[in-house]
């Protein structure tokens, strides 16, 4: 998919048909254990321990569950790196136990922090980013941070001959593009002109065909690097800091949230803890599968039901008090359209004195008014991957997350 647009991703990142790699090589069939099954062959005892990995962006939201996931499932764990521009005080509590976590805080823009996290690392799983859709950044930092941190982590592995990169891309390196085509129930080869616009869709392509382009690289060494890029549709569950703003929305509006977009919207979601889980299994299979995986994009996905964006949260913010307007009551597109409008300009005129950067605007508008769902089972044919939470897991450990850091619970 080729990808244009300015350095700063203005402009627009034309893609044409949006279509990974074809896959090659043979399904793998069923011949992988259980999710959780350490990786064939791999005794579960100190002797084994001798892979460093690093994770950046290792205190975000998804970070801090890859971290966790590669703790309790990843059995060759010698040495954890957590490269974040911001670390968590959490980091402290893991240091306890058999595997050594060494906390780096560290920025991705910056290429000789990078190169001195990654030195020595078998594995890179690269989630830093900024993920910005609300105004919050400039269209050049989201780019510094998302391509340029991006070059960084991967020339970083290319000098000191780290071989596999799992990347964090995002859905939204697909859709929904500029003209609001709906995706729906689409795979890694469906068909689908890739336009975007706002620099976080563009920034995400850009970075993501930079770790695509950049497999089979000879690293320091004389090997190949091997990279991968993850595709999450909406990720929800505990640590999802937009789900709190939508609890506060419905708090200040008296325990109600206004429909405002139609239950026929149908959006993808995946939880947190299956994301990880699929970042640690490719980070896992990756050297034995590198002719299969190598280059690939796979969708994250589970069982979670496919809703509008607001019906889908009311799942976890309904048994907290919260309800939503009923449905004949349902704001109209202009009316909407005209208060995104004027949150964007709001926005313009207040910048520089404060920053006002409310959910509502022109570009997450278009995203929550647009179809966007997967059905695929790429990544379960290509390394075996199962969810590891089911729906009702995930649903469960989200209402409790929300009820215990907002006090709702009944
Ligand atoms: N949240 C979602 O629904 C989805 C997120 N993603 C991707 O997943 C990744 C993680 O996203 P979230 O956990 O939701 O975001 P987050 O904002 O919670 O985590 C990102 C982490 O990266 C760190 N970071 C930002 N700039 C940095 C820099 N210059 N140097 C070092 N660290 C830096 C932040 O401090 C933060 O800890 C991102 O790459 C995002 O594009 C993809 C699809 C969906
Ligand atoms: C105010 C209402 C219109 C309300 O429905 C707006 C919801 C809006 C904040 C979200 C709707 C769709 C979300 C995005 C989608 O899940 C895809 C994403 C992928 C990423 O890589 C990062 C997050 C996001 C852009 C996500 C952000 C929030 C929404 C736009």
């Amino acid at each position: 998919m080729g990808q244009e647009g300015g350095a700063s991703g203005r402009g627009r990142c034309v893609g044409r048909l949006a279509q990974a790699p074809r896959e090659e090589g043979p399904s793998s069939g069923g011949q992988f254990g259980h999710p959780g099954t350490v990786a064939a062959g791999m005794a579960d005892s100190a002797e084994t321990r001798k892979l460093v990995y690093l994770v950046t962006g290792g205190c975000g939201f998804l970070g801090e569950h890859v971290v966790r996931m590669l703790l309790q499932r990843e059995p060759r764990l010698y040495e954890l790196r957590v490269f974040d521009l911001h670390l968590g005080p959490w980091l402290e509590e893991l240091k306890t136990g058999p595997v050594q976590v060494t906390a780096i805080q560290g920025d991705v823009t910056q290429a000789h922090e990078v190169a001195a996290a990654v030195a020595g690392a078998h594995v890179v799983i690269h989630t830093a980013g900024l993920v910005d859709v609300f105004g919050r950044a400039s269209p050049e930092t989201i780019y510094e941070v998302n391509v340029q941190g991006t070059k960084n982590v991967i020339e970083a592995c290319v000098q000191t001959g780290t071989r596999f990169l799992v990347y964090t891309s995002s859905m939204e390196v697909v859709g929904p593009n500029i003209k609001g085509h709906p995706f729906y129930r689409g795979n890694e080869d469906t068909p689908y002109e890739a336009i975007h616009r706002h620099p976080y869709p563009c920034s995400k392509a850009q970075a993501e065909r930079l770790v695509l382009e950049a497999n089979g690289r000879k690293v320091h060494g004389g090997l190949s690097l091997v990279t991968c890029a993850l595709r999450p549709t909406g990720i929800y569950g505990e640590g999802h800091q937009i789900m709190r703003d939508f609890y506060h929305q419905g708090l200040r509006l008296g325990g109600r949230l206004f429909r405002a977009i139609p239950a026929s919207v149908e959006h993808s979601r995946v939880y947190v803890g299956n994301v990880a889980w699929m970042h640690v299994l490719v980070a896992q299979e990756l050297e034995q599968r590198a002719a299969l995986m190598g280059g690939q994009v796979y969708f994250c996905y589970d069982e979670s039901p496919y809703k509008s964006y607001e019906d889908f949260n009311m799942e976890f913010l309904g048994p907290c008090g919260l309800r939503l307007v009923d449905t004949r009551l349902l704001v109209p597109y202009w009316l909407l359209m005209l208060l995104a409008t004027l949150n964007a300009l709001l926005q313009w005129l207040l910048r520089p004195l404060l920053l006002y950067a409310p959910l509502l605007n022109p570009y997450t508008l278009a995203v929550a008014n647009t179809t966007f769902t997967v059905s695929t089972n790429k990544a379960q044919r290509h390394f075996g991957y199962k969810p590891l939470f089911s729906w009702e897991d995930s649903r469960t450990r989200t209402i409790r997350w929300v009820q215990a850091v907002e006090g709702s619970a009944p």
